[in-house]
């Protein structure tokens, strides 16, 4: 079994449950609450500028001209392709996208997470930096299929999430997910029991957080005692 599969395998549990998470199934059930629609894309915006900064750190640390333009390409399609997933929310809950940019504090969760790949790419390698980004590819190409072949999405385009999670399931998303995985495969053939622990357990801390992200979004988790004046910056 190859590493990527490995991980994928040891962490089917967590893949399982962020499917089975309320906020994903209010999504396939079109009955998402519009305050948890506005938490999530809030609280989405701060962390794709994290995540697009997490590739150009690939981009430093990438051994190669094909690497490199690997996560000039995925930078794009964080910074313009999700913005169809969130103009599908904000049109759901009947907001502007550009209220949704304003700055706001950044959620425990949101900023756990955020801090996670930033710590993970700044002090790791290579393959350090794609455990941290796998899981957010990963586990929205999985629930994603897992919806559209439930809901039959491609027979209902009137659904009310139906660019949301046609997005991800699309061919571009299989493919980027799958140059993630063959890169993480090649650059750890060699690699230590050990190092292959400390990789594995980036990957296994960010797919908690996945499912932590969605319950953030649906509790409209915030710091107690609420710090509304407190914004976030060098993340925006
Ligand atoms: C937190 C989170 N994880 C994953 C995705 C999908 N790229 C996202 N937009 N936000």
């Amino acid at each position: 079994m190859s590493f990527s599969a490995k991980l994928r395998s040891d962490a089917g549990f967590l893949f399982d449950a962020i499917y089975q998470h309320p906020f994903v199934q209010d999504i396939a059930h079109e009955r998402l609450a519009r305050e948890a629609i506005i938490h999530y894309v809030q609280q989405d915006v701060m962390y794709l500028n994290t995540y697009a900064r997490v590739y150009g750190l690939g981009i430093a640390k990438a051994q190669t001209r094909e690497q490199m333009q690997m996560f000039h390409h995925l930078i794009s399609v964080v910074l313009t392709g999700e913005l169809v997933p969130h103009y599908n929310l904000c049109r759901v809950a009947k907001v502007q996208y550009e209220d949704m940019k304003r700055p706001v504090p950044v959620a425990p969760t949101a900023h756990h997470y955020m801090r996670h790949m930033l710590t993970s790419a700044y002090t790791g390698q290579l393959p350090d930096i794609i455990a941290a980004v796998l899981p957010c590819f990963w586990t929205y190409v999985d629930f994603g299929r897992r919806l559209a072949k439930e809901m039959d999405i491609a027979s209902h385009p009137e659904h009310a999430f139906y660019d949301w999670i046609s997005f991800y399931t699309s061919d571009e998303m299989l493919s980027g997910l799958k140059q993630l995985t063959d890169l993480l495969d090649a650059l750890t053939e060699n690699t230590s029991a050990e190092d292959l622990a400390n990789i594995q357990s980036i990957f296994n801390d960010g797919c908690r957080m996945e499912y932590r992200f969605f319950d953030m979004a649906y509790t409209q988790e915030r710091w107690s005692p609420a710090e509304d004046t407190l914004v976030e910056g060098a993340t925006q």
